[in-house]
């Protein structure tokens, strides 16, 4: 269990996130307003889409704004590098430079930091984090294929082991098979370790995956109220209704 401001991560139950993707202070104050109508739990800043992301001065003004809107909603920062389909070409050392400087200011109440990046570098943005008592997502991302399932509940295994407070997969089905090896390791992982998790399959083949979290684990589902940021991504007010229809009533 987790708890981030108000909102607490635990399998069984699956809160909201809408991602933002604005590129500039203007864009990205619209589309949190807008989000926020729809009440979601989290709001992911996707840095990776704004254009002033190593401008500290304009970041800062930004974010500050940001974080005033926000209230209880949770501010998830994520810079998805290139690596991992994001969109901005960034270099890992300044990937990690903004990072750092991010946690050594506490300018986010989550941060998605990806599996793959450095290891010593993940490790020491980790420990930071921790010592500012912000909470980490690991993530990986694989747009082209799905893993098999043991090897999905590996990674997820390594996420714990590097200390994650939080373990996040997404992956590409090819086929039906694939989205159900998803959901299969969901549900075993989600009884073999002790953090929570977000998996998800993306495109069109995956949206199950979007909806079944109260039922196999996932803790966290990325919905849009207009760009969506990923593959597959339903609305939140369909999000919603489909969750409350399927999950069984406790
Ligand atoms: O990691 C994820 C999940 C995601 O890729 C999705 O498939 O919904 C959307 C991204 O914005 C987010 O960072």
């Amino acid at each position: 269990m987790l708890k981030v401001k108000t909102t607490i991560f635990k399998a069984g139950h699956t809160n909201i996130a809408v991602p933002i993707t604005g590129t500039t202070a203007t864009e990205i104050f619209a589309q949190a307003l807008q989000a926020l109508t729809y009440h979601p739990d989290v709001i992911e800043w996707r840095i990776d889409y704004y254009q002033q992301v190593s401008n500290q001065k304009a970041y800062l003004a930004t974010v500050n704004h940001l974080r005033s809107l926000l209230g209880e909603t949770v501010l998830l920062t994520t810079f998805r590098t290139q690596h991992e389909g994001g969109v901005a070409k960034l270099a890992d050392s300044d990937y990690f430079s903004i990072y750092r400087w991010l946690l050594e200011n506490k300018l986010t109440d989550m941060l998605d930091i990806e599996l793959n990046r450095n290891k010593a570098t993940g490790n020491f943005l980790i420990q930071l984090a921790h010592q500012q008592q912000i909470p980490v997502i690991l993530s990986q991302h694989d747009f082209q294929a799905t893993p098999t399932e043991a090897e999905i509940v590996s990674r997820l295994k390594r996420m714990q082991e590097r200390n994650a407070d939080i373990g996040k997969i997404a992956v590409m089905p090819q086929s039906a098979q694939d989205v159900l090896d998803l959901l299969n390791a969901t549900e075993k992982a989600t009884h073999e370790l002790e953090i929570p998790l977000i998996t998800m399959s993306m495109g069109e083949l995956g949206k199950v995956s979007r909806i079944s979290g109260p039922l196999f684990g996932s803790t966290l589902t990325f919905a849009s109220v207009s760009d969506a940021s990923a593959p597959g991504q339903l609305t939140v007010a369909d999000v919603r209704t489909a969750m409350a229809m399927i999950s069984p009533k406790k």
